[in-house]
């Protein structure tokens, strides 16, 4: 028997808005279904050519950082449950792995990034956009604390990269690419009706494309 289509679900916002919260609420309700995530960090370009304090010079919230042309291909490969090898990525060397995992298709994918909405090719690929928006002060309180505990980062690296490149990238780039949402969610994972009304949206699909 044929498969249905897969749906795919955007998930994008600003670092430390909560993209990662909501990705896993999301999970949680078709975790016994059948659903997979992909994130846009994974993506990043292979740095491997580079030394490492010339890898802290990249800007890494700018749209040319990521290898989106790879992402739509993963994207296409599992939209035709094929599967794929995603990269694995690492924040305290700056760089993708070696080692790779491998993905097996699913019935619904989330894509999760800040800049997601920002690339026409990626957009076009997904049934649900959604753009998860909260405060900068909470964002870059919620960063401080996430970068130095799990990402190897001092307090003086995060506030100046936040000021020299987070917070130009995200006026440049990322608020703008909000206007391609069909959703705009505050505050992340907690919004709890939020989630809701996603949740069955995303069932809508699936039994629309199960009569397809
Ligand atoms: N509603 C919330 N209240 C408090 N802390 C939160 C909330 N949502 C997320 N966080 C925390 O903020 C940090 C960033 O959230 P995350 O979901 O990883 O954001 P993003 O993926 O957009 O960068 C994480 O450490 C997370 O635990
Ligand atoms: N080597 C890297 C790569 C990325 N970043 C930052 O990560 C942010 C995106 O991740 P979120 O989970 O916060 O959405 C992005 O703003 C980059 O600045 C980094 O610091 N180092």
């Amino acid at each position: 028997m044929e498969k249905n289509k897969p749906v795919v679900i955007g998930v994008a916002g600003g670092s430390g808005s909560g993209k990662t919260s909501v990705t896993r609420a999301i999970y949680e309700r078709f975790k016994e279904t059948s659903i997979l995530v992909i994130e846009q960090d994974a993506y990043y370009k292979d740095q491997s050519h580079l030394p490492f304090e010339e890898r802290l010079k990249t800007n890494y919230d700018h749209p040319l950082a990521f290898d989106n042309d790879l992402l739509v291909e993963h994207l296409q490969q599992l939209l035709e449950y094929k599967s794929i090898e995603k990269p694995i990525y690492d924040y305290k060397v700056h760089n993708r792995s070696t080692e790779t995992i491998h993905v097996e298709p699913k019935e619904v994918i989330i894509v999760e990034g800040i800049l997601i909405l920002e690339d026409a090719n990626l957009v076009d690929l997904m049934d649900i956009k959604v753009f998860v928006d909260t405060d900068a002060d909470l964002r870059i309180i919620r960063r401080l604390l996430r970068d130095i505990k799990d990402r190897g980062r001092t307090l003086d690296s995060v506030i100046d990269q936040y000021i020299q490149v987070v917070r130009p990238a995200h006026m440049q780039f990322i608020e703008p690419s909000k206007r391609y949402a069909d959703l705009i969610i505050p505050e992340g994972g907690e919004n709890h009706v939020a989630v809701d009304i996603m949740a069955s949206k995303i069932e809508n699909i699936l039994v629309k494309n199960s009569n397809l």
